[in-house]
């Protein structure tokens, strides 16, 4: 509690996350230009405009599987009934001439149900003599039957504006027969890290310096987010020219993100560059690991500045910069639905924040999935990421959590798509 009242002390109560995604939401609004692309280019992008669909799905009544289609009213009220074979339709066939009364029709899945025939038995469930079929009591009518427009119907919404496009809204708009959507523009992203201790990786390593892992990260997290990457290096610890480079990155780019040098000390400059090219919304909210971020405006462009250890530039981007970078890209953001898992530990933190302990499943005898926190939970150990399965949350009021907890868990996969 004594590092709390420090901070209050210091800083006042922490900004809640949610409290901060408001105040980042109101800073920033969708981009305009939307442009056409072709489905194949489609996947990630977010729709402009509604689709509606042009015709039925599927365009026409037809049979779910290999087998005879009949008209249910010729069947014998209780019992097996038997009838002739008469008629062969396969798919993509015309089945409009084929004559059903009495009769049963040879159908394979995907085939036109012949006119006035309601009801298709499996093959699998009939028996065949001498040019007739038996066919056993106890099917209902309409059975292995799929009626024009059962998905989707002419007229109704298949997708709407906002919509992040996905495989599977890509294949409902493929077999509505489209060839290409009005999508938005995708917002320009500039990553740049922060540190006079960092190198590239593939150069030679000076002494007292790491590699660059935030870049990496961001680059690939920015992409996955439906965002287009533009990567603007290293800066080094130097205010005017941080404030110089932020300015450039801003005339030509819709977001700016950073990570590093947004913490307390006295080189940690980039709070200071912001002050000076623009202005700081807010700084520091109550979110472990992530504490430090930032975000501000740079001219008129929006700018997070997350923290410097990678673990943070994790967080902080999934929590913080995503909804944001959705909104700006048009999306109706769906914040991920964490699962319950029952957590293999303990945990003490502290009121008014949020953390995300890193953590891995395994199943218990009873099927619940048991959470079991990584050894090492220091925001810059990258292999608490890489050997983890996803982030345990905990929120603000919680002060003391028992093992055996049941509580939210958000898979990695979540977070980064
Ligand atoms: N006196 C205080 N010290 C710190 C506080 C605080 O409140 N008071 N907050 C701590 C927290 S929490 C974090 S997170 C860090 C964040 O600080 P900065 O955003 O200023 O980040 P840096 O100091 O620049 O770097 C932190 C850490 O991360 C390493 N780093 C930075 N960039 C990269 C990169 N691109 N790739 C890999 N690693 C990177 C850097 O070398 C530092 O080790 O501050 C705490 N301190
Ligand atoms: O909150 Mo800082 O992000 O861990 O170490």
């Amino acid at each position: 509690m004594a590092q709390l009242s420090k901070d209050e002390e210091a800083f006042g109560a922490l900004m809640s996350v949610a409290q901060a995604a408001e105040r980042a939401g109101s800073l920033v609004a969708p981009l305009a230009g939307a442009q056409n692309v072709a489905l194949a280019e489609a996947d990630g992008r977010v729709l402009a405009r509604d689709i509606v669909a042009r015709l039925d799905l599927p365009p026409f009544a037809n049979s779910a599987v290999d087998g005879y289609a009949v008209r249910f009213a010729d069947l014998a009220p209780a019992g097996e009934s038997r009838l002739r074979l008469s008629g062969r339709v396969a798919a993509g066939a015309d089945a409009s001439g084929t004559a059903t009364a009495g009769v049963a029709v040879r159908v394979f899945t995907g085939a036109p149900m012949p006119p006035g025939a309601d009801t298709v038995f499996m093959q699998e469930d009939v028996g065949l003599e001498d040019g007739f079929v038996r066919l056993p009591a106890g099917l209902r009518i309409g059975a292995n039957a799929r009626p024009a427009g059962e998905d989707i119907a002419c007229g109704e919404t298949a997708l709407k504006a906002g919509q992040r496009l996905r495989p599977q809204d890509l294949a409902l708009l493929a077999a509505l027969g489209l060839i290409e959507v009005s999508v938005h523009r995708r917002p320009r992203v500039a990553i740049f890290s922060t540190g006079d201790e960092l190198s590239e990786p593939g150069e030679a390593l000076a002494p007292a310096a790491i590699y660059d892992a935030n870049r990496s990260l961001l680059r690939a997290m920015v992409a996955r987010a439906g965002a287009e990457v533009v990567d603007l290096g290293i800066l080094r610890d130097e205010p005017v020219g941080l404030a110089q480079r932020l300015s450039e990155a801003a005339a030509s780019c819709d977001l700016i993100l950073t990570s590093g040098g947004v913490s307390t000390g006295e080189e940690d400059h980039v709070k200071a560059a912001v002050e000076r090219a623009g202005s700081l919304a807010f700084w520091r909210i109550g979110i472990k690991p992530g504490r430090p971020v930032a975000m501000g405006l740079v001219g008129a462009t929006p700018f997070i500045g997350l923290p410097g250890n990678p673990v943070a530039v994790f967080v902080t981007f999934a929590f913080v910069a995503r909804p944001l970078l959705a909104r700006l890209a048009g999306a109706h953001f769906v914040a991920p639905t964490p699962l319950p898992v029952r957590l293999g530990f303990p945990y003490a933190k502290k009121a008014g924040r949020r953390e995300y302990v890193r953590v891995s499943l395994t199943p218990a005898a009873d099927g619940v999935m048991v959470a079991r926190k990584h050894p090492q939970n220091g925001a810059g150990v990258l292999t608490s990421l890489t050997r983890t399965d996803g982030l345990v949350e905990l929120t603000e009021a919680l002060t003391r959590i028992e093992e055996g907890t049941i509580a939210p868990f958000f898979a990695y996969g979540l977070l980064i798509g």
